[in-house]
């Protein structure tokens, strides 16, 4: 009688589950403080933000941005999107969907890689199921969860395999006519790759602006050049359910069958070749084996976890944003190895601002904390808003400017609380403001920091300026 194979058994100080940004870089910075890592990836190295959505959507974004603004510009010809050129872009920024490169960074980086489904079994305990068979590795410190998130597709899409953002970032098929639920930051990028690449794109938004959550002018602004492009944006909308003639998982960007018939909450139908559901993610925790270790979702979610145990970046459930999961990623590497005797990170600042870009038409880019939500804390703020086109340096970019900037500041301190810009170039405006309310800058001390002539960055003046006079 044959015995059953043994799994392999290793011995790492940190075993990491998920290789996406974050998850490489507890990896990469546990190593650099004197431990040894294991990164376990059941797809491929680098993860969702490298193959399908930072990087892909960029990709895609960015020569749409160009053609958009030379067709603005006097003295520039040639200005439109190449289609077949365009995928190409994006094929090649995504490796054609190969992560050798990230194989060679981890092997440089002294992380070790098992390939395959990691699940804790136990106690530092993670199981991995991969090709080359089981194996069994133990950690010695700690056992981190950067597993991602997942989309969360509405009942009413049950049977119909609408495409996700993974579809519209892969795209390979242009549907014809392609209908986006949601009205978020998903929606609202896929909509303007899609209409620059010819689809006929509704967007059926439940709420009644795009961007909620943000300044009102930046969903505002966004939604009406989205119409110029020939977008339909229908808010207050829902889809009650939705029908599909012969669904197919035909494959990654592909159409997904016949056409889907929507029927939405006014009691209209829509018809369409393609439908996108962009309807937010959720913390991929469901299979990762938390019952082994008695824990469930919500637990991770409260931060109710063993000392043993971490989870970092949109499997934490904090801002599922790749820069804020990979400054978590940070801290959390250092620390652990801070804790084994490396050398411990200097203090952080009270406020961390969160910044976040969408790469919509125009840009719009927000930090910290919005009129509505610094109000909501209490805070007695003063804000100043300006035309994005107030200054040389932003009216320049293009002939038609669209959009403005708009700051918060905390009136007890006269530091910075808040910024969003939304206008062409806006998330490279983004950095001074971060930097701003990380620092806890005052603005009467900004009012000294010049900003070259003539470039965007002016408009700090114009913003500064419009506050009120005791606070600059
Ligand atoms: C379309 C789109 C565009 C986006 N654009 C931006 C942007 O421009 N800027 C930005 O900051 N953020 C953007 N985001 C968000 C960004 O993609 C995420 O915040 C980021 O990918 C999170 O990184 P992560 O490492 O936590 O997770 P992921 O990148 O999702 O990586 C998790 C990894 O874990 C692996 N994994 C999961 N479970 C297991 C398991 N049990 N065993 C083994 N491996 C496992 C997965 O295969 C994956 O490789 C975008 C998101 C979308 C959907
Ligand atoms: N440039 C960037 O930074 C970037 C780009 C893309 C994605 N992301 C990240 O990815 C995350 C996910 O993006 P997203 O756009 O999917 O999520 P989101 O939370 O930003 O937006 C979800 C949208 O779907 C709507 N919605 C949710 N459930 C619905 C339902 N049942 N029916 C109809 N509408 C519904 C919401 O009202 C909202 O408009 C974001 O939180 C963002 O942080 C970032």
């Amino acid at each position: 009688m044959s015995t059953p194979p043994q799994d392999q058994r290793i011995r790492t100080d940190v075993v990491v589950i998920g290789a996406g940004p974050v998850g490489e870089n507890v990896a990469q910075y546990a190593v650099e403080g004197g431990l040894s890592a294991t990164l376990v990836e059941h797809e491929l190295l680098g993860g969702e933000c490298s193959y399908h959505a930072c990087i892909p959507s960029k990709a895609l974004l960015r020569p749409v941005d160009v053609a958009s603004t030379t067709r603005d510009l006097p003295g520039v010809t040639g200005s439109s999107v190449d289609i077949s050129g365009l995928l190409a872009r994006r094929d090649a920024w995504v490796s054609h969907y190969d992560d050798a490169g990230q194989r060679t960074w981890a092997a440089d980086a002294g992380v070790a890689v098992v390939r395959g489904h990691g699940q804790l079994v136990g106690e530092r305990l993670v199981r991995v199921e991969g090709a080359d068979g089981p194996v069994a590795l133990e950690a010695q410190r700690a056992v981190v969860l950067a597993t991602g998130s997942s989309p969360v597709i509405p009942p009413a899409f049950d049977g119909v395999e609408p495409w996700t953002s993974r579809d519209a970032t892969g795209v390979q098929e242009i549907p014809e006519r392609l209908v986006i639920v949601g009205g978020g930051v998903v929606a609202c990028e896929a909509a303007t790759w899609m209409a620059a690449l010819g689809s006929q794109v509704t967007m059926v938004v439940r709420g009644n602006r795009l961007l909620s959550g943000w300044e009102e002018f930046a969903g505002r602004t966004v939604v009406e050049s989205l119409r110029d492009s020939g977008v339909d944006v229908r808010f207050t909308t829902e889809v009650a359910w939705a029908s599909r003639q012969g669904p197919a998982a035909t494959g990654l960007g592909r159409i997904h069958g016949g056409p889907v018939t929507l029927s939405l909450s006014d009691d209209s139908a829509l018809e369409a070749d393609e439908v996108l559901a962009a309807t937010g993610r959720r913390p991929a925790l469901e299979s990762v084996g938390l019952d082994a270790v008695g824990l469930t979702p919500a637990d991770v979610l409260s931060g109710a976890l063993p000392a043993w145990l971490h989870a970092v970046g949109d499997a934490g459930g904090t801002a599922p944003l790749t820069h804020v999961g990979k400054y978590h990623a940070r801290v959390l590497g250092t620390r652990l190895a801070a804790d084994a005797g490396g050398r411990n990170d200097r203090p952080a600042p009270d406020v961390i601002p969160v910044p976040q870009a969408v790469f919509t038409q125009p840009q719009a880019a927000t930090v910290g904390r919005t009129e509505a939500q610094a109000c909501a804390d209490d805070v007695d703020v003063a804000v100043s808003q300006v035309p994005y086109n107030s200054a040389a340096g932003t009216a320049l970019l293009r002939d038609t400017v669209r959009g403005a900037a708009k700051i918060v500041v905390d009136r007890r301190t006269g530091a910075l609380v808040g910024a969003t810009f939304v206008g062409p170039d806006a998330a490279e405006q983004l950095h001074a403001a971060t930097v701003a309310i990380a620092g806890a800058v005052p603005v009467h001390v900004l009012r000294h920091a010049i900003p070259s002539f003539p470039t965007a960055s002016e408009l700090w003046l114009r913003l500064l300026e419009e506050l009120p006079a005791d606070l600059r």
